[in-house]
């Protein structure tokens, strides 16, 4: 057989299992060969069972029943049995345990990886990965299994094939492979189709959030409406005209490989005997080993769509494991240590610190910087500044979440190396203006709840929200309630630096004076240092200083004496 022919073949098969076969050899830690052998056992009684079949009735047509046949049939078939499903079982056990350890894996360097990764990879990008890939491959494992143990079947059914008869074993195998390689062909047109489907979907749910997220200014005007429903409707029909292509291309598939097996069965019956000399009985037994290979090679090559997509998810997954890694070289993940908590500082200083947002091509978009900046411990610091001047991103630089491209953070006089920010982190509990509410306290064991429930008092919620179990009943809470419940987690934290961004603005007045003139006097008693966001100006005699962000720079606003 022509060796371009052959190398064709792999080459056209191999780029739908590269890297599941990746994936199975990475991951697995189950003992694969059993399972090898299982499957192979599967396989070869199954071929066993034809061998059988087709020996049992060549028998009986000559009148001649023999009832070992009918032993060796049942012992093949509960060996299949028994095979089959014990490969099914296990594998499905080996490639499930392989998606929760690759889920925890990536989710654990998630974890470990920087705010500015996750900023600019994006939520739905890491979570669509983790979700929608990791299903695919999961979903998929039982037919993949399936399909690998029909290929071992497929195998000896053809050995028996050949044993039977070398021409006919080199017309089925011509064949075969010539129908695979057509249908692979096809397959890769409707593949085409399919992802241009994928993507105008994709696109219709992104519209599909907007009508949900904007569903108030949807709701009052009329036009807005129409217009978005319109749109929804072109990217609607758009996809289903990539989908009826595919599915027009699928008929035809079908029955090409209907017709396929036909004309196989008629060159076998019809061609083969006039150019080789076979008998009858083998022409008998050829044509019922085609049809048991039927079944096998529909499962093989019927769920190539299957593996094309288990593919591209494992694809999809190890990209972003690999841009975790490259964002998060030098730091060592699957830790189960926790970062130590700080010793009690005294003084806080940023020097010369610069940052700055870059683009993909790494062009500097808005740089913050150099700013030097010295904190006390128990002091009230309040930060003014216009919108987009960098007051954010420098509370983001502070606390550690985001490293300086230059300059030195300094913590009671030695510098913080990048092997210390776990642990600096931890100086801090902060409200962002775009927090998010955990239901419950991560990371803290002993909850006193009567402090707690008496928070809640003071913090007015008691007939929004109870604490029960562990865990806040509800917290679909107004901007202002949310926050007030974040505060309450913030002072169970209590760490020794707090971080307030725009906490009083969605607070009514009593509330606002009662933060700024109580809430803040209380932390400082106890020895916090407060870091307060704020264009409150009635209340900056509340701060020891009020420093202003300008385009980036820091400079001094007004210091209170
Ligand atoms: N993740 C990001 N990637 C790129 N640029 C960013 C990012 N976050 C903020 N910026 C840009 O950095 C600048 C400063 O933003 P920052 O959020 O620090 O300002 P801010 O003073 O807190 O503003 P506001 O008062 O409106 O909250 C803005 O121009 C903003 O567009």
């Amino acid at each position: 057989m022509d060796v371009k022919f052959i190398a064709l073949f792999f080459y056209l098969f191999h780029g739908y299992v590269v890297n599941l076969l990746n994936f199975i050899n990475r991951e697995s830690e189950h003992p694969k060969t059993r399972i090898i052998i299982f499957a192979s056992v599967a396989g070869i009684s199954s071929s066993l069972l034809l061998a059988t079949i087709n020996t049992a009735a060549h028998v009986i047509a000559e009148d001649d029943f023999q009832i070992q046949y009918l032993f060796i049939y049942l012992i093949c078939l509960s060996l299949f049995v028994y095979a089959k499903r014990y490969t099914l079982s296990q594998a499905t056990i080996a490639i499930e345990g392989m998606v929760r350890r690759v889920r925890m894996r990536i989710t654990d360097k998630i974890r470990h990886t920087e705010l500015r990764y996750v900023e600019d990879t994006g939520y739905s990008e890491i979570y669509n990965r983790l979700s929608q890939d990791t299903i695919t491959v999961s979903q998929s494992a039982t037919l993949l299994v399936s399909a690998a143990q029909s290929a071992i079947m497929l195998l000896f059914c053809l050995i028996y094939i050949a044993w039977l008869s070398v021409s006919g074993f080199l017309i089925i195998v011509v064949a075969v492979i010539s129908g695979i390689i057509i249908f692979l062909g096809r397959q890769r047109v409707i593949a085409d189709d399919l992802q241009q489907a994928a993507r105008t979907e994709r696109y219709f749910f992104d519209r599909l959030g907007h009508l949900l997220r904007g569903f108030k200014e949807v709701k009052l005007n009329g036009r807005k409406s129409h217009d978005l429903y319109h749109h929804l409707e072109k990217v609607s029909r758009e996809t289903e005209q990539h989908k009826i292509n595919a599915g027009l291309k699928s008929v035809l598939i079908l029955m090409f490989s209907q017709i396929f097996f036909y004309t196989l069965l008629a060159i076998i019956i019809f061609v083969l005997p006039k150019f080789s000399p076979t008998s009858t009985h083998e022409v008998i037994k050829l044509t019922t080993a085609i049809l048991f290979i039927v079944g096998p090679l529909e499962s093989i090559v019927g769920n190539i769509q299957v593996y094309i997509n288990s593919n591209v998810a494992i694809g999809n997954i190890y990209q972003l494991e690999a841009t975790i890694d490259a964002a998060t070289k030098g730091i060592r993940v699957g830790e189960t240590q926790l970062a130590e908590q700080p010793a009690p500082f005294e003084r806080l200083e940023l020097q010369e610190v610069n940052f700055y947002y870059s683009d993909r091509e790494g062009k500097a978009l808005f740089s913050v910087g150099p700013i030097n900046l010295t904190l006390r411990m128990g002091e009230i610091l309040f930060l003014v500044g216009g919108n987009g001047s960098g007051k954010s991103t420098l509370l983001k630089i502070l606390t550690g979440l985001y490293y300086p491209h230059s300059g030195k953070i300094l913590l009671d006089g030695v510098e913080i190396t990048q092997h210390d920010y776990p642990s600096y982190r931890e100086l801090f509990t902060t409200i962002f203006t775009d927090f998010h509410l955990f239901d419950r306290f991560y990371g803290l064991d002993d909850v006193n709840a009567n402090e707690v429930i008496s928070l809640i008092k003071l913090m007015e919620l008691e007939k929004k929200t109870r604490f029960i179990d562990g865990h806040f009943s509800n917290i679909n809470l107004s901007t202002g309630q949310r926050k007030r419940l974040a505060y309450i987690i913030s002072l169970m934290e209590n760490k020794q630096i707090y971080i307030f961004d725009e906490w009083a603005a969605d607070q009514d007045p009593e509330f606002r004076r009662y933060f700024y003139e109580v809430l803040l006097q209380d932390l400082r008693n106890q020895g916090k240092t407060i870091i307060a966001v704020t264009h409150d100006d009635h209340y900056f005699d509340n701060a020891d200083r009020v420093l202003k962000m300008d385009y980036g720079q820091l400079k001094e606003y007004r210091h209170v004496t």
